[in-house]
């Protein structure tokens, strides 16, 4: 009997990249509203400085600030008002020593002038003296010019994934569209015999599908446009037609179950009827996911994520959200916290381990528990915060070691 091969997670990924280095994501151009969280196609350089003038962080008297030095509240320093700053407006006002002017928060530095003094250790005396009863350092409660961006400076990478805050400062430079590369498109199957849709009534014997709606929004959650669902009975031909349709308008194509060595697994088989050159990874060595298949056909990525509920999510977001991120050009790490083992962990050898835990906070310390069930448990994922890893040839963890803990 063929046994399945036990690739690495490392080795898996490697092949992944190397397998699909050619499937590149079409590019296009979009409202900065509609890009959040999308991945950046090429450099973004600022087109203008910020700011373009030198502004007031703070609602006070811009002096020079040698002016001010010794200035307290028992001893003083006493400027001549020259006038003030409007916002929004630019300003012709020049200070000679001696001299200051009030500016509103944000608005325009006169000429001359390299510090501001907030007004609460002002007051303002007749004849337009005003009495300084606080000393600024030269630049103190000034944003320079160009001192937030300066034109021209790469603000973004190729590869950058847009968050809130990198959009407000598109907008702040007024760019208001962007090169962001299309979503991937995927489609998920399950198949067996033993798999009815949620809302239909189960038979002894048949459960209710679970993967396709978990693998579905995880795919939705990597930013994937999700083309089609289905559930498909263990059968040959039908698995097969199944995923040449999906194939039509998808990138990815995702198969839960019928990835192991039974006599109904025929997921290999589907994907190598297809075309070539098909299944080109059987079996990794890790747990859980040990049966998982990935092929390429037609240019496109399939894969045989094994049917166990905890497996099949396990191996989506250790395999195929690597594949999205490499599709993307999107390097960031996955966000983990490290914290410390609150039991030993076993685990044999041969096998990466993933162990999924929860986290807490004890005498403020950040402590890590398993979490403990079988992979046929989808409820071990939903009281989990995340995963541990155990290495290849590792027995275990001790308690009281710290760990890192991979988020989901
Ligand atoms: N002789 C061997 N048997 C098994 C091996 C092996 O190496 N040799 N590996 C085991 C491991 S590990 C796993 S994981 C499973 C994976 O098997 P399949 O991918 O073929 O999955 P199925 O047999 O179709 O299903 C397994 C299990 O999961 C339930 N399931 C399937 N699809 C869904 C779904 N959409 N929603 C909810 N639950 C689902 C299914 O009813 C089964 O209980 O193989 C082991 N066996
Ligand atoms: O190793 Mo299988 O993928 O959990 O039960």
């Amino acid at each position: 009997m063929e046994l399945l091969s036990t690739l690495t997670m490392k080795e898996a990924r490697e092949k992944l990249k190397e397998v699909f280095a050619e499937l590149a994501l079409p590019v296009e151009e979009i409202s900065i509203l509609k890009a959040l969280s999308c991945i950046v196609h090429e450099d973004i350089k600022a087109t203008i400085n910020v700011p373009e003038f030198n502004r007031s962080t703070v609602d006070g008297y811009a002096v020079i600030a040698k002016d001010t030095y010794g200035a307290s509240e028992a001893l003083p320093s006493f400027l001549k008002s020259i006038g003030e700053v409007a916002m929004g407006k630019s300003t012709e006002l020049a200070l000679q020593s001696g001299e200051c002017c009030y500016v509103p928060t944000g608005g325009m530095i006169p000429k001359n002038s390299d510090g501001v003094v907030m007004i609460e250790y002002t007051e303002v005396l007749e004849d337009n003296t005003v009495c300084i009863q606080n000393a600024v350092a030269p630049k103190e409660n000034i944003l320079q010019f160009g001192e937030d961006i300066s034109k021209g400076q790469v603000i973004f990478k190729k590869g950058h994934k847009l968050r809130p805050q990198d959009i407000g400062v598109l907008a702040g430079m007024g760019i208001t569209r962007v090169k962001v590369y299309k979503k991937p498109r995927v489609s998920i199957i399950s198949t067996g015999d033993e798999i009815v849709a949620p809302e239909e009534e189960v038979k002894l014997g048949q459960i209710k599908d679970m993967n396709t709606y978990s693998l579905a929004t995880a795919a939705l959650q990597d930013r994937c446009d999700v083309m089609g669902m289905a559930v498909v009975k263990d059968d040959l031909g039908a698995l097969k037609k199944k995923i040449e349709d999906f194939l039509e308008t998808s990138d990815i194509v995702l198969v839960s179950g019928g990835s192991s060595m039974g006599t109904k697994d025929v997921t290999k088989d589907a994907i190598n009827a297809i075309g070539d050159p098909g299944v080109f990874i059987h079996g990794l060595a890790v747990k859980p996911g040990k049966p998982t298949i990935i092929g390429k056909v037609k240019n496109k990525a399939v894969f045989g994520l094994p049917g166990q509920p905890v497996s099949a999510l396990v191996v989506y977001q250790t395999l195929v959200t690597y594949l999205i991120k490499n599709l993307y050009g999107d390097e960031s790490p996955v966000p983990y916290i490290t914290g410390e083992l609150t039991v030993n962990i076993a685990s044999a050898p041969g096998r990466e381990h993933y162990v999924m835990v929860k986290i807490s906070e004890d005498d403020k310390k950040i402590v890590v528990s398993p979490v403990h069930g079988k992979s046929g448990m989808l409820t071990m994922m939903t009281k989990s915060m995340g995963y541990v890893k155990i290495d290849t040839n590792q027995e275990g963890l001790l308690k009281g070691e710290n760990v890192k803990v991979y988020l989901f």
